[in-house]
């Protein structure tokens, strides 16, 4: 046995480690997924080859950890050479360097413990909210420490909070986002009230290693409960969509030379901001490291958006695959998220590691920005050759005699079509075999990234996230019910399909039968469909009610659905003037136009369809909008995930609060469990929890804000425009202003990133509550004592 070789401590940490923590394995936090458990090669070396555990240890982890310091640190190559182990290996070690340990007179098995028990609440299964992400924050909150003006001041305490605080920050992160959870009525959303749902979950499991490790009971009763609320306002600091709101306070601060650090509460603030920053630092690191960040982040998101597609819930935009792409998200966060806090960090610190971090940062953003401008002239002539192959061919079809033109005509037309329609899926590279490859790797050059996009005009732009799975849907709707493959009608009298191309994905009749409630609906749109019957819709379809009877794939019900197309029964007629609209006309307008198509002759097909080859933007129905504003009751604006037939007139009214604001009567402690029957009663609460600050504006004056707008997706003003934006930027919307990026995004999640939040107000009174109770402890800590490494 070569057990010899390793120490006793060793053997004592790894017994501890394989023993600590038997709940680690019955899924512990109880979120949405079943984790299964990395195989830790650590693990297995432990039991077989211990002596190699050892090894390990003092080979290339120890060269590792002694550069952990430096900013250029890839938490990849830890985690590698320590078997999966970083986290607990890089936190026993600061814990050492930083002489906590000997400080707080800790066991070091305990603390090992901890981090174990910290480790292992990571899912391993999330590509970037694993315990990588975990070890990578807390190596920047390292070095932030380290800094001068920070340093000097801090007590044992506050490292020990901040180490902790940045560790655990996105514990038991289920890989999806806040919005996700409401919308799947996930059993924390309601716990915490739909309010910094995640961070409350993270801190809350932070302390439950604590108390579990048996670390706590190491603590004096004053440094635990000191050290509860510190980690517990740190991690609160991390929810990004109060990122406007500490920003605002710190450049405030900055401007006002008022952060003394021999204050605790400002050093407090500051330690919120440093794991701010270092929670988003990963586009300051060294390209290799911050791009296989950006792959792993947006990796996460795309599988959340396949998740809400399989839900058949609204595809989050910044989580569509189909409909952005790595350097698209990359560049929008970089420029909009980490820059402006990043920055002011730098203003702060000014020093050699800030000035690199910006200068990476600007580095990385420039490359990405390359990578998207190229990823859009790419897109972009594509189209072109694709517009001109069209022309051609119905320059063809206006050639050939009249008889067989009549009955060759619609067939060209529906190839065009189709082959328009499978911009979808089609890679460019199939479609240009002869372009060259893009810049940026293999994952760039997925079809993922690559696939052209007949929605192109709708791109994700940072400040946009804008709910376009709602848009696509009320497209969908429109096509099928206004225009049939049979008279495929481009023209700006029934402008549904004015913008952009009718696509295979959209006639698709699973998709769309999908969303009808009857069996009358279903069959009538199926004929349309393969072209069996007229266009014109019977009065009954003015009360589709979709989704409504439509099985979830979930045992919750899929509310969001509904309130696109507003309630059900009390708003059919809301829903039809709104179908009209969408149209692009007046109900019988349309509707005419409609009935007149089946006896248009094909030679005013051809003429039309050539006039869209010629001019896409066609002349939006401004009076449309007007009529679908007066149109919408308040309670379509519903959203949530609380089953719509269930519902009693009072509970409808009241659902029709929506944000996540919490509401006066419901202010209670974001810690305080609610049992069933306080849920159901509980406020409504909304999936669109970010937008509190422009809540006022989407709410009360929809006509000028996006909650409407999304609603006229018919309307060919806002195709237009769209259309427009696109053509003639030829560059990122994202290089638009920031306000008005922010005025137009709708929509869930990374949304969050760019506003300010009025809505944690809970949250923040919680924390000012705590620092006034810490404002007034002694600063009786004495200064850490840094030990040498
Ligand atoms: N490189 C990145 N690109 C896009 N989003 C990011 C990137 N890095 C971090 N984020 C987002 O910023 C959030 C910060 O808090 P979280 O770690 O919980 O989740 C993070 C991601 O949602
Ligand atoms: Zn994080």
């Amino acid at each position: 046995m070569r057990r010899g070789k390793i120490s006793d401590s060793n053997w004592a940490l790894i017994e501890a480690l394989e023993s600590a923590c038997p709940c680690s394995r019955t899924g512990r936090f109880l979120t949405m997924h079943k984790r299964r458990r990395k195989r830790l090669t650590s693990r297995s070396l432990s039991q077989d080859h211990p002596a190699l555990l050892d090894d390990i240890h003092h080979g290339s982890v120890q060269c590792v950890l002694d550069k952990v310091w430096q900013w250029p640190f890839n938490a990849f190559t830890l985690d590698n050479v320590t078997g999966g182990r970083s986290l607990p290996v890089l936190c026993v070690h600061l814990f050492h360097w930083y002489g906590l340990l000997d400080h707080f007179n800790l066991d070091v098995v305990e603390v090992w413990k901890l981090f174990s028990l910290i480790e292992e609440g990571y899912h391993s299964t999330n590509p970037y909210h694993n315990s990588i992400h975990a070890t990578d924050v807390t190596q920047a909150m390292h070095c932030f420490l380290q800094e001068e003006k920070i340093r000097e001041h801090l007590t044992p305490l506050e490292v020990m909070a901040a180490l902790i605080a940045a560790v655990a920050h996105d514990l038991d992160h289920p890989g999806v986002n806040q919005p996700f959870l409401i919308a799947t009525s996930n059993h924390l959303a309601a716990l915490y009230e739909n309010t910094s749902v995640l961070e409350n979950h993270h801190w809350r499991s932070a302390i439950g290693c604590l108390l579990e490790s048996s670390v706590a009971d190491q603590l004096s009763k004053d440094s635990r409960k000191l050290l509860d609320e510190q980690i517990s306002s740190l991690i609160l600091a991390t929810d990004i969509t109060r990122q406007q709101e500490f920003l605002t306070r710190f450049k405030d601060s900055l401007d006002k030379n008022s952060l003394d650090m021999k204050d605790h509460e400002n050093r407090h603030f500051i330690l919120q901001i440093a794991l701010k920053c270092a929670d988003i630092s990963n586009p300051c690191r060294p390209w290799d490291i911050s791009y296989k960040w950006s792959q792993k982040v947006c990796e996460e998101f795309f599988r959340q958006g396949d998740y809400e597609r399989q839900l058949n819930l609204p595809v989050t935009s910044l989580c569509d695959r189909h409909s952005t792409s790595i350097p698209k998200i990359q560049a929008g966060f970089f420029r909009f998220v980490v820059a402006p806090l990043l920055e002011e960090w730098d203003r702060f610190l000014c020093t050699t590691l800030s000035n690199k971090m910006i200068k990476n940062l600007r580095d990385n953003q420039t490359r990405w920005e390359t990578a998207l401008q190229q990823e859009l002239a790419e897109e972009t002539r594509t189209e072109i050759s694709e517009a001109e192959e069209i022309c051609d061919e119905i320059s063809d079809a206006r050639g050939s005699d009249d008889e067989s033109r009549r009955s060759s005509l619609p067939t060209v037309v529906l190839e065009t079509v189709d082959r328009l329609g499978r911009r979808h899926s089609v890679p460019l590279s199939l479609s240009h075999p002869n372009a060259p490859p893009p810049v940026w790797g293999n994952t760039l050059t997925t079809g993922d990234n690559l696939r052209l996009r007949d929605e192109r005009s709708r791109r994700f732009t940072i400040g946009q996230i804008s709910n376009l799975k709602e848009e696509e849907e009320e497209l969908q709707l429109s096509q099928m019910s206004s225009c049939s493959n049979q008279s495929f009608q481009r023209s700006s009298d029934c402008g549904s399909n004015d913008e952009r191309p009718v696509s295979a994905e959209n006639l698709l009749p699973e998709l769309s039968i999908a969303s009808i409630t009857t069996h009358d609906e279903a069959s009538r749109l199926s004929s349309v469909l393969h072209g069996n019957v007229s266009l014109a819709p019977p009065p009954s379809s003015r009360s589709l009610q979709r989704q409504q009877t439509f099985p979830p794939l979930q045992p919750y019900v899929r509310t969001r659905y509904m309130s696109t197309s507003g309630e059900p029964i009390a708003h059919s007629t809301s829903i039809s003037s709104s179908s009209s609209s969408r149209t692009g006309g007046s109900d019988s307008d349309c509707a005419g136009l409609k009935r007149d198509s089946t006896d248009d002759s094909d030679r005013e097909k051809i003429t039309k369809f050539a006039k869209i080859c010629e001019k896409e933007n066609v002349n939006p129905r401004k009076d449309s909008l007007d009529v679908r504003r007066l149109a919408i009751p308040q309670n379509t604006r519903r959203r949530g995930s609380a089953p719509v037939g269930q519902l009693s007139a009072e509970l409808i009214e009241r659902l029709a609060r929506r944000g996540s604001m919490p509401t006066s009567d419901s202010r209670q402690s974001v810690l305080k469990p609610l049992g069933l029957k306080e849920n159901a009663g509980m406020p409504r609460r909304s999936s669109l929890p970010f937008d509190l600050h422009h809540s006022a504006t989407l709410f009360t004056d929809a006509s000028n804000g996006e909650d409407l707008r999304h609603r006229e997706k018919g309307s060919k003003k806002s195709k237009k425009k769209k259309l427009l934006r696109r053509r003639s930027s030829g560059g990122p919307d994202l290089l638009l202003p920031r306000e008005h990026l922010l005025n137009r995004r709708r929509g869930s999640l990374p949304s969050e990133m760019f506003t300010s939040q009025s809505g944690n107000s809970n949250n923040r009174n919680l924390e000012n509550s705590r620092r006034i109770v810490s404002s007034r402890r002694s600063l009786a800590h004495p200064k850490i004592q840094l030990l040498p490494q």
